[in-house]
C-alpha cells in the first residue's frame, strides 16, 4: 500500500491514497501505522477517497471531488480536522488531482473550501464556529473553566492565567462526560495581548499533539469571547509553529504552512 506522510505546524498525518476505495482502514491498522516506535509515526491517517464512492459523504460530490476519511491514531474516527485537511489539500496539489487555487474537499463535517495563498500557505473556511457555553476541564488536580465550541468536533478551549508551557498534558485531562459523551479535545491557552495566544491542546483519540486547527480556531473563538468580541483576526501559536484564524460574522477560516515530507510503500498488515 503507498503511503505518504505530512504534517501541519508539526500536527501529523499518513496519508493513504485510496483512489478506487481498496484500502480498509480499520482501527487496528490505523493505530499500527501511528505508532511512533513500531509503526510510521503520525497523530492521524487521511485516506484519500472519491466522494462519490463513499457512501457517508456522497451527497457532497457535486462540491467536493475528494473526501478526506479522517482517522484519530488510536484509530477512531472524527469528523473533522482543520490541519488534516489542510494537509490533504497540499496533498491534492502535488498529486495533480486538483489543479486549482480554489476547491472543496468532502470531510464528516461537511464540506470545506479550500484556497492555497500566494506563499504557499493553505487557508481552509472551516465553516461557523458553534458555541454551547461553559463547561471545566481539569489538568493535574486544577480546574480551569472553558467554552464548549464545537467546530465539527468537539472543543473544550480553557484560558489558563499562565504560561501553557508548565502543564501535564501526558494524561487525559478531565471534563464532564454528561457535556461531551463522545470525548472532547481539549486547549489550554495563554491569551496574550488582544489577538495573539498561546495553545497546547490534548486531542480526543490521539494524546497531547503539537497542533489542532479545528483547536486553533475554537482557541480564537474562546479567547475573543473573553473580550466580548465574535469577530477578529487571530495568531495561534501552537508547539509546532504559528497559525492564523479569522473569524467574521459567518465563518472562520484557518491559514497555515501545510508540507508532504515522505513517500513509500507500507508493509504493516492488520
Ligand atoms: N488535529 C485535528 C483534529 C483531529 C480530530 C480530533 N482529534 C477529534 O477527535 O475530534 C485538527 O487539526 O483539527
Amino acid at each position: 500500500m503507498r503511503f505518504l506522510k505530512g504534517h501541519g505546524t508539526e500536527n501529523d498525518f499518513v496519508i493513504l491514497p485510496d483512489p478506487d476505495g481498496e484500502v480498509d482502514v480499520s482501527a487496528a491498522l490505523v493505530a499500527k501505522i501511528c505508532d511512533r516506535r513500531a509503526g510510521i509515526g503520525a497523530d492521524g491517517v487521511l485516506r484519500v477517497a472519491r466522494t462519490k464512492q463513499s457512501p457517508e459523504v456522497a451527497e457532497q460530490a457535486s462540491a467536493a471531488e475528494w473526501f478526506m476519511d479522517y482517522r484519530n491514531s488510536d484509530g477512531s474516527m472524527a469528523e473533522m480536522c482543520g490541519n488534516g485537511v489542510r494537509v490533504f489539500a497540499r496533498y491534492l496539489l502535488d498529486a495533480g488531482l486538483e489543479d486549482s487555487s480554489e476547491f472543496g474537499v468532502a470531510t464528516r463535517g461537511g464540506v470545506r473550501r479550500i484556497r492555497v495563498e500566494p506563499n504557499g500557505d493553505i487557508t481552509a473556511d472551516m465553516g461557523r464556529p458553534v458555541v454551547h457555553g461553559e463547561s471545566v476541564a481539569s489538568v493535574g488536580g486544577q480546574e480551569y473553566p472553558g467554552l464548549h465550541v464545537n467546530m465539527g468536533n468537539p472543543h473544550l478551549a480553557c484560558a489558563i492565567g499562565d504560561p501553557v508551557v508548565q502543564l501535564d498534558l501526558d494524561h487525559q485531562p478531565g471534563f464532564d462526560p454528561a457535556v461531551f459523551p463522545t470525548g472532547v479535545n481539549i486547549e489550554l491557552f495563554n491569551p496574550v495581548g488582544t489577538s495573539r495566544a498561546v495553545m497546547r491542546v490534548h486531542e480526543r483519540g490521539s494524546g497531547e499533539t503539537r497542533s489542532c486547527g479545528t483547536g486553533a480556531v475554537a482557541t480564537a473563538v474562546a479567547a475573543a469571547h473573553l473580550s466580548g468580541d465574535t469577530t477578529g483576526t487571530w495568531t495561534i501559536e501552537v508547539m509546532g509553529g504559528t497559525l492564523t484564524v479569522i473569524l467574521d460574522e459567518d465563518t472562520s477560516y484557518l491559514s497555515g504552512p501545510a508540507a508532504i515530507v515522505a513517500r513509500g510503500e507500507l508493509m504493516l498488515a492488520e
